[in-house]
């Protein structure tokens, strides 16, 4: 059996790895853990998530199960994550991470990190959001010279990040076929006297919701036509199917970092 720990336990993603953990053949729920001060650390992660009890208390410091684990799941706040995979790195244990929004010296310290210790590092999980991936690359190749390119998103009113990190993916997957810099053509909004679209732009936006779990569409927008990639979420057991996938896969692999192209067979 591989000893997992999910450290979130009482988000939304990390209920649902609960759930995800024990609907899975071979894999373990070795811990549930929280930041130190939450009120859910000392409670049943089961009844934590709507499920019969586990007897397995929510833990608020990662380092009392650590020693005991094959692998770890990440699905909190970036501060957080780089603390947990701190201590992963001590120890030499896998971390899965779903995270989103990092700062880019956040992105380089996972990168060092993966030189000691397998990092699966994904902002989406899903394997509909992984094909169109590579959808978009062929889109973009085939299109994208000639068409105004424009990503838009819609999540739940309680996502601190934005655009989503899957947004921001599909625009580094679209730029790189066209051999564009994300950095140098995203537009983030648009408000007031904005001129005319600048040719190579790629823009975002954003709607923030209700309980909408996830959703991405990226617009390639010609003259007399136009082709859009769209993915719904409707369940976050997606992504945290996914992620037990993630683990799984991670297991026998050496340190580096990989992605969920790697985790499905999809790089070329
Ligand atoms: N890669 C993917 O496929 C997906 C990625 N995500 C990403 O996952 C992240 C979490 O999303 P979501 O579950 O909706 O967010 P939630 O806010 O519901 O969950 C985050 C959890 O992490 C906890 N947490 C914060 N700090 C710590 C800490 N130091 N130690 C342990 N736990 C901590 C929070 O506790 P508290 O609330 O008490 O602060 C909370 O319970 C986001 O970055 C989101 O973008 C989401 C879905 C899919
Ligand atoms: O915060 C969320 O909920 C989600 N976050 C991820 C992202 O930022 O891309 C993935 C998913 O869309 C849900």
């Amino acid at each position: 059996m591989i000893k997992v720990g999910i450290v979130g336990a009482a988000g939304r993603m990390g209920q649902a790895l609960i759930r995800a953990c024990l609907g899975t053949n071979g894999m373990s729920l070795t811990a549930a853990v929280e930041r130190k001060d939450s009120p859910a650390v000392g409670k049943d992660a089961g009844e934590l998530t709507g499920i019969p009890r586990l007897d397995l208390p929510v833990i608020g410091d990662l380092r009392k199960a650590i020693s005991n684990l094959d692998v770890v799941i990440d699905f909190t706040r970036p501060d957080a994550t780089m603390e947990h995979l701190a201590i992963c790195r001590e120890y030499g244990k896998r971390i899965v991470i779903g995270t989103t929004g990092f700062t880019s010296e956040q992105r380089a310290t996972i990168e060092h990190s993966a030189r000691d210790i397998p990092i699966v590092l994904a902002p989406n999980m899903s394997v509909g959001v992984n094909l169109c991936f590579k959808l978009l690359e062929i889109a973009a190749k085939v299109i994208g010279e000639q068409a105004d390119i424009e990503i838009i998103e819609a999540h739940h009113r309680h996502k601190v990040d934005a655009p989503s990190g899957t947004a921001l993916r599909m625009g580094e997957v679209v730029a790189a076929a066209l051999g564009r810099d994300l950095n140098e053509c995203a537009v983030y909004g648009r408000e007031g006297y904005t001129g005319e679209r600048e040719r190579k732009s790629i823009g975002f936006s954003v709607i923030r919701a209700g309980d909408i779990v996830g959703e991405h569409t990226v617009m390639f927008a010609d003259e007399g036509e136009r082709v859009e990639i769209t993915h719904k979420a409707s369940s976050r057991m997606t992504f945290a199917k996914g992620a037990m996938r993630a683990a799984n896969w991670l297991m026998d692999k050496a340190p580096g970092i990989y992605d969920m192209q790697d985790v499905l067979g999809l790089k070329t």
